[in-house]
């Protein structure tokens, strides 16, 4: 599966120790990030990332194209809901996207746990069926 992993400012601790907590089960994937959140993922816990551009340099948008492009499967976004992000249009875009494709999207390390553990046994495995149904329709 490809993950997406994105995280504001304030909540980037929270993602490293949660990708540290989860590195057994992240490690089996391909990890997608926004490009300060994959930096620290990668040099904390070991785990490759690909990276796009920064969050506020239009790293969202770089994200919410790979879901339209049915690249991305599930997207982990620890947001900050205390703090205004200049880039607020392009985090809204990502996330209205997450709907309209019906992408699993955690906006918080509750229900990030809860899809990851999800995601161990299985019930996430419903997006490998979407993905070589579109593939059969192009
Ligand atoms: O701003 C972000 C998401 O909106 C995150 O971007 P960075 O990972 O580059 O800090």
């Amino acid at each position: 599966m490809k993950i997406a992993l994105i995280a504001h400012d304030e909540k980037k601790k929270d993602m490293i120790q949660f990708t540290t907590a989860y590195s057994p089960i992240l490690k089996s994937h391909q990890l997608y990030a926004t490009g300060t959140t994959g930096a620290l993922i990668s040099k904390k816990t070991g785990l490759p990332v690909h990276k796009v551009k920064s969050g506020p340099l239009g790293g969202d948008q770089q994200i919410g194209a790979k879901v339209a492009n049915n690249e991305i499967d599930i997207v982990i976004f620890f947001k900050d809901p205390l703090t205004a992000q200049p880039h607020e249009p392009d985090i809204s875009a990502l996330m209205r996207l997450c709907d309209v494709y019906l992408i699993p999207l955690a906006t918080n390390m509750a229900t990030a746990e809860v899809m990851v553990k999800g995601l161990e046994h299985g019930d996430l495995s419903w997006r490998e069926i979407v993905k070589e149904q579109e593939g059969n329709d192009i």
